[in-house]
């Protein structure tokens, strides 16, 4: 019935950097060709959704639709598309995969090239948008998803059609932090038995990590972060230590020193989940000398550079970075989820608030706290 009409719906603008997100009907133009209409159920926000509205990344513009961490159901699809239909589950993809482009076609990257350069600018591959607001001011897309709308367009590269089986408003997590942390684990650094591993921040993409090492069965999974509030999470999730180095070092003593002492040189791998400079240069120094690897997933503000004497590389270390856990969403998404049914991959365990759409602005104050992993959000309420 709403094939190829404009529909209107609820949705949350980011209107300026650094003020809350304003909750209002708007209208979603039809798809184009390779497009896909999508009725979202469920989004999660992500830390990178409040980097982007903090205003210190530098593509993030405004007026613009955030949103990346969600499921939901095709409504209407545009000309030549053949990846998925109407009635479809289906995850956005903030990492499309076009399965023809020189990054699809390498097999050394899930980096994809098809749809990157207009999404960076927040409009669709024609460089236009398909959402406006009340006044008919058009309003940008984010990230290939702009999950933050009941409905929302995107290329049919970036997306993936799921078991119908799969709960929505749980699965939703593996648009971004699950995926992320899992497959930077399994995938970008390959971990192995035995290996020894540290992970820098324990939110879900850190305590995702920790979940692909233990799968892995990774020998000493040591998570550091600042609050010790995560400490029954990091054990939860598999971690063998946890270690807070605002209070448990020497005096004198650095995280470095200490990493390396308890590990007989160093690890084999480090992960950076914090975003955080220092500690990226801190995770690469604890890895062991000739071997370790330290993967940096954690997204830094504009202007912040990394750091390290170029000794460090010299004498083996390898830095290494991992977007979507080296993921190609639309060839591997239907594994992951066959490994949350078997119970291999947790996500459940991740979603410490339940959210009605209208609660946004209340969603992305619960990021700042520390009892908070991730808040799913209903966009029907
Ligand atoms: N590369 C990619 O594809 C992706 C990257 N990201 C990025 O990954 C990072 C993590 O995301 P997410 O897990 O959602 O974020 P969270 O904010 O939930 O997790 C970060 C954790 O790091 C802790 N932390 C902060 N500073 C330090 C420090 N100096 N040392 C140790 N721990 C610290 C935080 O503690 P506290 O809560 O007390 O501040 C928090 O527990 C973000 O930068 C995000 O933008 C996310 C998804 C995909
Ligand atoms: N826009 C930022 C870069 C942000 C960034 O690094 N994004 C990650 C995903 S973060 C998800 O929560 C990523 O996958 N990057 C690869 C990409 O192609 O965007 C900036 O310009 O610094
Ligand atoms: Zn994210
Ligand atoms: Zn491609």
């Amino acid at each position: 019935m709403t094939a190829g009409k404009p529909i209107k719906c609820i949705a949350a603008v980011a209107y300026e950097a650094g003020k809350p997100l304003t909750v209002e009907e708007i209208t979603v133009d039809p798809p184009k060709a390779h497009e896909v209409r999508v009725k979202i159920d469920y989004t999660a926000v992500c830390h990178t959704d409040a980097y982007t509205l903090s205003g210190v990344d530098p593509e993030g513009a405004f007026p613009a639709i955030l949103g990346h961490e969600g499921a939901g159901i095709v409504e209407s699809v545009g000309e030549s598309v053949t990846n998925v239909k109407p009635g479809d589950h289906v995850i956005a993809l903030y990492t499309a995969e076009c399965q023809k482009c020189k990054f699809c076609t390498s097999n050394k990257t899930n980096l994809c090239s098809s749809v990157r350069a207009t999404q960076g600018k927040g409009v669709m591959p024609d460089g236009t948008s398909r959402f406006h607001n009340a006044k008919g001011e058009d309003l940008l897309h984010f990230m290939g998803c702009s999950t933050f709308s009941r409905y929302t367009v995107l290329a049919d590269v970036s997306v993936v059609a799921i078991d119908p089986k799969a709960p929505l408003e749980k699965v939703c997590l593996l648009g971004c932090g699950v995926t992320t942390g899992y497959g930077a684990a399994v995938k970008t650094a390959n971990v192995q038995k035995g290996d020894t591993v540290a992970v820098f921040g324990a939110g879900t993409v850190g305590l995702s990590v920790v979940q692909g090492a233990k799968v892995r069965g990774c020998s000493k999974i040591i998570v550091v972060d600042i609050n010790d509030d995560k400490k029954t999470w990091a054990s939860e999730f598999g971690a063998t230590d946890f270690i807070n180095p605002m209070k448990d070092l020497k005096k004198g003593e650095t995280i470095v020193d200490k990493l390396v002492e308890i590990t007989d040189g160093g690890l084999d791998f480090t992960f950076d989940c914090t975003g955080n400079v220092n500690v990226m240069r801190d995770a690469l120094e604890a890895c062991h000398k000739g071997w370790g690897q330290s993967i940096i997933i954690g997204v830094a503000a504009a202007g912040k550079e990394i750091s390290t004497r170029p000794f460090q590389l010299v004498t083996g270390r390898v830095w290494k970075g991992s977007a979507f856990g080296g993921i190609k969403g639309r060839s591997e998404m239907n594994g992951l989820i066959s490994d949350y049914f078997d119970g291999k991959l947790k996500v459940d365990e991740f979603i410490t608030h339940r959210r009605g759409f209208t609660e946004i602005n209340d969603a992305f104050e619960d990021l700042h706290h520390g009892d908070c992993l991730r808040t799913v959000l209903d966009l029907s309420k």
